[in-house]
């Protein structure tokens, strides 16, 4: 292991054997990899690699850094429990859970947020209260943020439809991915003996991207931790994008409070060049309460400017990017350097629409991910039933896909059946009196599965699972009789071979557990888990890039409203969106490209947006911005207006004592949105408010 280019700060970390470690450090500055080598530095001083954890964001960053430790040392270091929080406290539970009683055993099945959604909508019906009220998307947000603790009471109704999802969970032996987090830390809070043996298995805690732990993570790496504490967190609190789901910056301080841990700053950067940095480093300057402020340096030249560039419709701003993209990939730039970056997912519609017209290759990242469409979810339930029967969650999914008769009343009889018997709905289908042909469908369906166990059981080689569930399943057969649509949805489940065939190099044991286990990896699949690594510009929100670097990065549709987005009101909720902005703008190792529109349509309304302020606080070298500047300046000037203000419209110019000039972006019944300069961004104001006067032009 050649650790002469490491530099001396990242040295001293990787060289730190005993006692808490933390590494603050910037975008860039090589913190990932001080992380990996020192996996490998301490599997050379002699440390057994079953005694480290090391956890990453996301699983393919565990994967690629299983490989790099490996290129360090050697096969060894395949020893080494390399996971996200949630796979690591999944792979926990498989053998552990039994300690919460009797509720669970090991067969448990994860489910993900949309089968939660789907849960507790059910709920809601069954409690016959109002779905619009009681909405699912907002209540699994409450009730994630519920279990982490980041909420401290429900309401009575909110209280009531919590516990019937969490019995109904319970009762499917089903865990949702906050429940592996919690169970986890029930666990080893609870049963001494289990804590022992976890504080004397693992002794060195290895934790990436740590700014963006929530509390509840926190407590789990704190119980992990033996008194020992050899525990090496490394992060940058700049990057800390995930307040939405309780990932609190502070943490840092924390840790280094609690655990008395020692200190090392990286500031060098080894990702972007000089210009890129600058800006930068000038945009997240404007943040207060920054925790462990550091000024970064850059390894190496200027590079080319940051270019900045307003466009007057969303259509024109994409077909820019397509445009510079194409001189950018002439110049020898490959597709999949170039990432294209937006605040949130419904952007990358308009920039889809220009790639295809343009012939660019891209990859959406998140949208409708692979693991959630409808027939990978099939194929994973009929996977899921092969292996556990008396999982009823995956059993409702397919006993009527293919369909065979057995209507939802059906249904919905053997599970009430079951509930009463206190049995599985798969043991119901034999003691239940079903009249005449519904029974013999039941029982038609029950011998498909008998059938795919022998065969599965049987299989020399896993790439074959699914052939076989899509052939005995008569889902081959369906999905021929769907015509164009089928084929497209054939060839998705054809992608699954390579999981299975890729798992079953992975994993030891039988078919059976090989299969268990690839089950549970795919459940816990995260966005960029998903994207391969094709040659295709990709597209992707900010959140989902996080770690990642790309030659040639554009943000685009960085408009007040959108970016800093329109729900972010007080200031530590800018502060907040200017971190998230900073991640962005630090993917870029030699390009960096801005953009955003005058006009865009969104939520099926043409709304007008002012340039973001980040681009006024990048404080880029640009004639534009600064002109604009004096433009706002300008054409504030008191004498052209009129005071009326009660026919007011879209499009319209107009004035305010406070906020200057402004443009009105939308107007409905009540409300009047108008769009002001970067400082002030987007305000409300009730139709026909006094402070508002149109200007005449
Ligand atoms: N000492 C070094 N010499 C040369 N290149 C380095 C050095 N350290 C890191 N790098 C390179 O710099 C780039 C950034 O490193 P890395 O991804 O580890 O940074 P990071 O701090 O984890 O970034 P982020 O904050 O985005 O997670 C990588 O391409 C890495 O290979
Ligand atoms: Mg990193």
């Amino acid at each position: 292991m050649d650790l002469s280019i490491l530099n001396d700060n990242q040295l001293k970390a990787v060289k730190h054997i005993k006692g808490p470690l933390s590494v603050v450090a910037g975008a860039g500055s090589g913190k990932t990899r001080t992380l990996t080598y020192r996996i490998g530095y301490l599997i050379n001083q002699g440390v057994n690699p079953l005694s480290i954890l090391a956890v990453t964001f996301t699983n393919k960053a565990a994967r690629e850094m299983r490989e790099r430790v490996v290129e360090l040392v050697g096969p060894k270091a395949l020893d080494v429990t390399l996971s996200t929080f949630h796979s690591f406290c999944a792979r926990f539970l498989r053998s552990e859970i039994e300690y919460l009683g009797q509720t669970y055993n090991r067969r448990f099945l994860i489910i993900d947020e949309d089968d939660s959604k789907q849960i507790i909508r059910d709920t809601v019906k069954e409690l016959n209260y109002d779905p619009n009220r009681y909405n699912s998307n907002r209540l699994k947000s409450l009730f994630s943020k519920y279990k982490n603790g980041q909420y401290d009471e429900l309401e009575t109704i909110e209280q009531e439809i919590y516990l019937k999802y969490n019995d109904y969970l319970a009762y499917n032996n089903s865990l949702d991915f906050d429940d592996l987090i919690n169970y986890t830390i029930k666990i080893l809070k609870e049963n001494p003996s289990v804590l022992a043996y976890y504080n004397q298995y693992y002794e060195y805690l290895l934790i990436d991207e740590f700014q963006d732990t929530n509390s509840v993570q926190y407590d789990l790496i704190k119980l992990l931790s033996n008194k020992e504490k050899n525990v090496f967190i490394v992060g940058d609190p700049d990057q800390s994008i995930y307040a939405f789901r309780g990932a609190n910056y502070e943490n840092h301080e924390r840790f280094v409070r609690e655990f008395k841990a020692e200190v090392v700053i990286l500031d060098q950067n080894y990702r972007s060049t000089k210009n890129i940095l600058d800006a930068a480093n000038q945009l997240i300057g404007h943040n207060k309460n920054r925790q462990g402020e550091k000024n970064l340096r850059s390894s190496f030249d200027e590079g080319p400017k940051v270019i900045y560039e307003q466009r007057d419709s969303d259509k024109d701003e994409a077909y820019y990017v397509a445009r510079a993209i194409e001189i950018i990939h002439q110049g020898h730039t490959p597709y999949q350097n170039i990432a294209v970056l937006y605040r949130s997912n419904a952007l990358s519609r308009i920039f889809e629409e220009a790639f295809l017209r343009y012939n660019i290759p891209y990859t959406v990242y998140g949208g409708i991910s692979f693991f959630q469409r409808k027939e990978i979810k099939d194929m994973l339930s009929y996977v899921r039933v092969c292996l556990f029967p008396q999982d009823n969650i995956s059993l409702k999914r397919i006993i009527n896909v293919p369909r065979r008769k057995i209507g939802q009343t059906t249904i919905t009889k053997i599970e009430t059946y079951a509930t009463i018997h206190k049995i599985s709905m798969w043991d119901a289908i034999d003691q239940m009196d079903i009249k005449g042909t519904t029974k013999q469908n039941l029982l038609d369906f029950k011998e498909i599965i008998i059938k795919m166990q022998n065969e599965i059981a049987r299989l020399d080689d896993l790439i074959y699972v699914v052939d076989l569930v899509l052939a005995i399943s008569g889902y081959k057969q369906m999905l021929n009789d769907e015509g164009n649509e089928g084929k497209d949805r054939y060839e998705n489940i054809l992608e699954l071979k390579s999981v299975f065939y890729n798992g079953a190099i992975d994993y030891k044991g039988t078919n059976l557990e090989k299969i268990e286990q690839i089950l549970d990896d795919m459940a816990l699949k995260t966005d960029q888990d998903i994207v391969e690594d094709k040659d295709t510009v990709k597209l992707a929100t900010i959140h989902q890039v996080k770690g990642l670097e790309f030659d040639c990065v554009f943000v685009v549709a960085l408009e007040e409203g959108i970016f800093p987005s329109e729900t972010a009101f007080n200031s530590g909720e800018i502060d907040e969106e200017r971190r998230i902005c900073y991640v962005a703008t630090t993917r870029a190792k030699k390009r960096l490209l801005l953009s955003c529109s005058r006009q865009r349509f969104r939520f099926g309304q043409l709304q007008m947006n002012a340039p973001s302020r980040f681009i006024e606080e990048m404080n880029l070298e640009d004639d534009r911005i600064q002109k604009r500047k004096q433009v706002i300046v300008k054409e504030v000037a008191p004498s052209d207006f009129m005071t009326s203000s009660d026919d007011i419209k879209i499009g319209d110019k107009v004035t305010h004592e406070k906020y200057g000039f402004g443009t009105v972006v939308q107007k409905d019944d009540n409300v009047t949105r108008v769009a002001f300069s970067i400082h002030h961004g987007i305000k409300l104001f009730t139709n026909g408010h006094p402070a508002l006067k149109k200007v005449i032009n």
